[in-house]
């Protein structure tokens, strides 16, 4: 990923008035998920550019390095290479747009993934809940950077964003930012967490002005994690953040992501809202655990005419 967003100095006026139309956000959000947006020819084309931004992401307590050196393969040859050939994309076969991990499996994901030009992004300071003292969510960026990730995944303190303290948010995602140096910074806002969709709002605004190249929804570990009316709140705010600096800030949904026509859906959200530069992995990421299986199934059937079972593939 190539952007990066100097940020610009908090700016209130920015957000602080902003509205959210809740029931047309629903309603909006209900379309994209109800109609049939994309042409049946399309779809296959628009599966393997999915493929393309997902961070492939495994982010549980019984993590091991021999899981994530599983994952890595798949990261580097996600679609089987029988359907690899039916689709005709021998001259540049997909692969992921990122591996996922907590900073202690940054050095397996870095040796699984040499040579591949696949980034690993690890997640930091203080992931899911961001409770921990500051100084140590710092460190652990600095760890994840000194063990060779090149993208980092930072959680906010979500007590900011349910205060209106947008002060101390914008400083701490700051401090994040300098911290991440060259590395491509993605904040977590926990959408789940944030109450309102005026909180995630002006949240979006907030980090995207402290310098997030990227703004993330989900852990993945929230009770609620990405829905399509939060996407549609942030991509607002993505095109608001735009129209006000000329910066493209990219979008991560995360969590819960996990079927082909999910991933569609977003896709559809990003090119509505946003425009077709957010169809690239550039500037649109989707951070999934279990999505990749289905995205494959799908394409089996495009090339094959059948669904295979989900074991048929290498692992999803
Ligand atoms: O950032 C990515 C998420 O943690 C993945 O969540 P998921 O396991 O629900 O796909």
């Amino acid at each position: 990923m190539t952007i990066r967003n100097p940020g610009i100095a908090l700016d209130p006026t920015l957000f602080e008035h902003a509205q959210v139309n809740t029931p047309a956000a629903l309603r909006r959000a209900e379309s994209l998920s109800t109609r049939r947006a994309l042409k049946q020819q399309w779809q296959a084309a628009w599966l393997v550019k999915a493929m393309a931004c997902i961070d492939l992401t495994t982010l549980a307590g019984d993590d091991t390095p021999q899981r994530v050196a599983r994952l890595c393969a798949k990261a580097r040859n996600p679609l089987r290479r029988d359907l690899v050939a039916g689709l005709g994309l021998e001259a540049a076969p997909p692969k992921v747009a990122a591996v996922c991990v907590y900073p202690s499996m940054v050095p397996a994901a870095v040796r699984a993934l040499q040579g591949s030009g696949i980034p690993v992004a690890s997640v930091a300071t203080g992931f899911p809940a961001g409770l921990t003292p500051m100084r140590e969510r710092l460190a652990e960026i600095d760890h994840a950077l000194g063990e060779g990730a090149r993208e980092i995944d930072v959680v906010i303190t979500r007590s900011h964003a349910l205060g209106q303290h947008w002060g101390a948010l914008y400083e701490e995602v700051q401090a994040m930012r300098a911290r991440c140096g060259a590395a491509q910074m993605k904040a977590i806002l926990a959408t789940g967490d944030l109450k309102t969709l005026r909180n995630v709002y002006k949240a979006s605004m907030v980090a995207m002005m402290a310098g997030a190249d990227v703004i993330k929804t989900s852990t993945g570990k929230e009770e609620v994690n990405a829905t399509l009316p939060v996407s549609l709140v942030m991509c607002r705010a993505i095109r608001d953040y735009r129209d006000a600096t000329g910066y493209a800030i990219g979008f991560k949904p995360a969590g819960g992501i996990r079927s082909a026509r999910d991933a569609l859906h977003w896709l559809t959200l990003m090119n509505e809202e946003l425009g077709r530069d957010w169809l690239e992995p550039d500037l649109l990421r989707i951070g999934a655990s279990a999505l990749l299986g289905d995205i494959e199934r799908q394409l089996e059937h495009h090339v094959t005419g059948r669904y295979g079972a989900l074991h048929q593939h290498a692992m999803v």
